[in-house]
């Protein structure tokens, strides 16, 4: 009899699925092809115990976003990615169903998970059977040839290694990722000593994604047994065990570490901050003056490791920074005004980034000598202060930075270099505390 579900009281969940928002995720990279449907499932049915939080990992926020987000993101940028389950608590679907919302994810659905990861895993693969229906229109997605299954814990995955991932699954069967052991493995004894150790040359650690051809996952899951399903913890060997087939083993890159512990959490928000940090694109508005200062800030960040395109305005071709960039800087020179600033806040609305990341707006004014009224300049602070407000309602953090112009090379140089770091504090930080600030170099 065909196992119907992975736990006993619980019939096969067709999944939520939601309307597909217009959300404007990343561009798709020119990426590769394949001329097979591939889907994926992504287990998100722990609690993550080991974090000691109350929150279970995958719900937890690094800017403002749930780490379940970001892997989701990392699929459903792979166009040849057909569709993605993920299996959650069951009493997390409507989180999970307001996180696809709000974050507007596409290609995506929510199905209750089991009470382990193999049940919630096998939840996903069933779900996969059913032919994806959102509202009243049947959509025309085939049942998948390869599933990719993946840790909902683990967001950094590349395209490249999927590509392999699947490729060797559709021609082996089954296919997983591998990397070196750290620590020896060795068996201890009932009393707690040492039995033996394997010599850790001849062993790997088994990693994620894994893939496999449909009907080897979903067969091995028909077949396998209620310990299987209770203690397991390795999809590869049930392919083995109970298809015969012998997964494609590649070693991945060190990125695809799975978030376990506290300190994890604290190292993926640092890897997101840095990835979001790497660069930025600063607009001069055209100007002579503010050309040469975005110059100078340009060599300046550079030996800070961060890299500044220099345009003078976000029209024609260089519009096609709206859709890369996480962190913008716009130079103003004298007149303290920020138009320019305004329409920048409006395009970056207007396409939409926001949604997925805090975008970084950094006001630089280089204010000249005869511009050291105590009014005007309150004016600034105030001006700065109330846009910032606003634009952080849309997830936009605008700072500000005021130069002055000097005639002292010595004193120019400080000046300048004192902006180069705040500004690459302000766009690795993306600290709330500081929006609508107009700090001095
Ligand atoms: N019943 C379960 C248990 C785990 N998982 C998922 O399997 C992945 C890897 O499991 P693990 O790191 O062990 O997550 P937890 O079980 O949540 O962690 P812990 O053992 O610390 O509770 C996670 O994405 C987790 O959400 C799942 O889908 N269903
Ligand atoms: O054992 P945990 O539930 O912490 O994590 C699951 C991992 O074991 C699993 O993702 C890989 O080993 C590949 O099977």
């Amino acid at each position: 009899m065909e196992r119907g579900n992975c736990d006993s009281d619980r019939a096969a969940h067709p999944g939520v699925f939601l309307s597909r928002g217009s959300g404007k995720s990343d561009p798709q990279p020119a990426g590769r092809s394949l001329d097979f449907p591939v889907s994926v499932v992504l287990p998100a049915g722990g609690t993550g115990e080991r974090t000691g939080l109350q929150t279970p990992k995958q719900f937890c926020s690094f800017l403002g976003r749930p780490l379940i987000s970001y892997t989701i993101q990392a699929f459903e940028r792979v166009s040849w990615i057909q569709s993605i389950v993920v299996a959650v608590a069951k009493e997390n679907m409507d989180l999970m169903t307001d996180i696809i919302q709000r974050f507007q994810h596409r290609k995506v659905r929510a199905v209750p998970g089991g009470s382990t990861r193999h049940r919630s895993i096998c939840s996903g693969v069933l779900a996969l059977r059913e032919k994806e229906q959102e509202g009243k229109e049947r959509l025309a997605l085939d049942r998948p040839k390869v599933v990719i299954i993946h840790d909902a814990v683990r967001p950094f995955v590349e395209e490249d290694f999927l590509y392999k991932i699947a490729m060797a699954a559709k021609e082996q069967g089954a296919a997983g990722a591998i990397r070196p052991l750290v620590s020896t493995v060795i068996a201890t004894t009932s009393e707690g000593y040492l039995d033996h150790s394997l010599e850790r040359a001849k062993y790997r650690a088994s990693e994620m994604p894994q893939g496999f051809r449909y009907d080897v996952i979903y067969q091995a899951y028909q077949r396998c047994t209620e310990s299987d399903f209770e203690f397991g913890t390795e999809c590869l060997h049930l392919a083995l065990q109970y298809c015969g087939t012998n997964a494609k083993l590649i070693e991945g890159p060190p990125t695809l570490w799975k978030v376990t512990y506290k300190r994890d959490l604290a190292a993926a928000e640092s890897i997101i901050k840095e990835t979001l940090s790497r660069s930025a694109c600063i607009v001069t508005g055209g100007s002579a003056q503010a050309a040469a200062l975005a110059d100078a800030l340009q060599k300046a960040v550079g030996a800070l490791d961060m890299e500044l395109d220099i345009i003078p305005e976000l029209k024609g071709d260089n519009g096609r920074y709206l859709l890369k960039e996480w962190n913008f800087i716009q130079v103003s020179v004298s007149h303290p005004c920020l138009s320019g600033v305004d329409a920048l806040l409006a395009d970056l609305e207007a396409a939409n980034r926001a949604l997925l990341h805090p975008l970084v707006v950094i006001w630089v004014h280089l204010s000249g000598s005869d511009e050291l009224s105590i009014s005007r300049s309150m004016a600034k602070h105030v001006a700065i202060m109330d846009l910032g407000s606003a634009a952080k309602l849309r997830n936009i953090l605008l700072y500000g930075i005021q130069l002055h112009q000097s005639e002292d090379t010595e004193h120019w140089e400080r000046s300048v270099l004192r902006a180069a770091e705040i500004t690459s504090m302000l766009i690795r930080e993306r600290s709330p505390a500081l929006v609508g600030q107009l700090l001095q170099a």
